[in-house]
């Protein structure tokens, strides 16, 4: 058996790079953006008005004018209309493109408006000369790289790439993923199982966690049955980059599944780790690149190893760099005895000081999913020690947001 450690550097020698699609930046939120982006122009494009309110020249206003006389009204989308005398102003709007005559916007909070005349309400030295004003460049400069490849779009990088005019992007692949279901215990979800049945949900979960990372899995059931098995699994090997398994792979006699996987050539890098939940993990590769994911069935194992060795191999073979590593309090007093480490179940919440705090939410063991809804993160604790105290600090693999 390995350790945690030893699993994930057996995993992360096997990444895999599966190139580059074009795509309509609209659907690209999430994805790995393989391209930098350039500003096609400064950005701001022009000297951009911020207050609705009045232009005019400084000058004027160092020299004592206090009224002006509106000569045009511009809206934003219009072309920049000049003044030519000292004591005349543009009425303009936010995000208009400030004419070159003017260099400063005074709200219309500071004026009063009457019959064309627009007088200043503030004294001179409130105004500040360029005041109200978003210049040309400030932000970006044309053809300087407004997102850098390599890192997820967020809706922050689309508004981005759309103010550039990028109408598609280059996105790093998704591998093709198949998540496998296996047991005659299970059955479909809109069937009533007998009283020995369960529906299935591990390959929901494991799903619904693809889908927040933007793959559409395909979805497979495979009965306890040998030739079946291998049948089926061998079909995954020729259709998917990635077959992600659940269930059949510890000691029962209808563990079929790592006798299959050998059996179609597809390497055992490990079985089994020093954990818990999750103690059976198997992980191997066929020679034609595929990688195989085996989780224990036991849901909350599934759902541990997914998020803690499949995910972190699917943000290292995009290209990303690894997540840094978020820690958290322990809120109270915890044992754990066997010499495995163990993923305890934690509700992370941030206490008055600001600090990351996790209340251990144990749960009835692996079997028990319910309790995964009230548990937003694991925590990781080490396999060298078996009390762990109230205020010591260990590292935590968040699952759900902070609500
Ligand atoms: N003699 C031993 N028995 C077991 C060991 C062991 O070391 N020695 N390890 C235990 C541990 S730990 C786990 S975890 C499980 C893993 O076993 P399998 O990977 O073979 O999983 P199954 O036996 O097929 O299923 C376990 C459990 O999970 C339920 N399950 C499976 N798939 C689904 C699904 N898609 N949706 C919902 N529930 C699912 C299944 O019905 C079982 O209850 O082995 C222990 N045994
Ligand atoms: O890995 Mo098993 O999940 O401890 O039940």
């Amino acid at each position: 058996m390995i350790t945690v450690e030893e699993a994930e550097k057996i995993i992360q020698a096997e990444l895999r790079d599966y190139g580059v699609e074009i795509m309509s930046f609209e659907l690209t939120l999430g994805r790995v953006l393989a391209e930098n982006i350039k500003a096609d122009r400064d950005l701001p494009p022009f000297n951009r008005v911020t207050m609705d309110g009045v232009a005019v020249n400084y000058n004027a206003i160092e020299n004592g004018v206090s009224s002006f006389h509106i000569k045009a009204t511009q809206a934003a989308g219009d072309p920049p209309a000049e003044v030519h005398e000292a004591d005349h102003c543009i009425e303009i709007m936010t995000g208009a493109a400030l004419p070159s005559s003017v260099d400063t916007v005074i709200r219309y909070e500071d004026l009063e408006i009457r019959a064309g005349l627009a007088s200043v309400l503030v004294s001179h030295n409130h105004i500040k000369k360029g005041q109200n004003i978003h210049f040309q460049g400030r932000d970006k400069k044309q053809h300087e790289i407004v997102a850098k490849s390599g890192q997820i779009i967020s809706p922050a990088i689309i508004s981005l790439v759309a103010s550039v005019g990028e109408t598609e992007l280059r996105v790093k692949k998704l591998p093709r993923v198949v998540v496998i279901s296996s047991g005659d215990e299970l059955v479909e979800v809109e069937q009533t199982p007998l009283v020995y049945q369960i529906r299935r949900s591990n390959n929901y979960t494991v799903k619904a966690v693809l889908q927040q990372h933007g793959i559409e899995a395909a979805m497979l059931h495979i009965p306890d049955d040998p030739e079946i098995t291998k049948k089926l699994i061998q079909q995954c090997l020729l259709n998917y980059d990635v077959i992600l398994l659940s269930g059949g792979i510890s000691m029962g006699k209808f563990d079929y599944i790592p006798k299959a996987l050998e059996e179609l050539n597809v390497q055992q890098l490990f079985h089994k780790v020093e954990q818990r939940p999750g103690k059976p993990l198997w992980f191997g590769k066929h020679e034609n690149g595929v990688v195989v994911f085996a989780f224990p069935g036991n849901p909350v194992a599934t759902f541990m190893c997914l998020h803690r060795y499949f995910l972190t191999w699917l943000q290292a073979t995009l290209g990303l760099k690894p997540q840094v590593p978020v820690y958290a309090v322990l809120d109270r007093d915890f044992n754990f005895l066997p010499s495995l480490k163990y993923f305890l179940q934690v509700h992370l919440q941030v206490n008055e000081s600001g600090q990351l705090t996790a209340i251990p939410i144990e749960g009835n063991g692996s079997g028990d999913f319910a309790n995964l809804a009230d548990t937003n993160a694991f925590m990781e604790l080490p396999l060298e020690k078996n009390h762990f105290a109230k205020g010591e600090i260990y590292e935590v693999w968040m699952f759900k947001g902070l609500f």
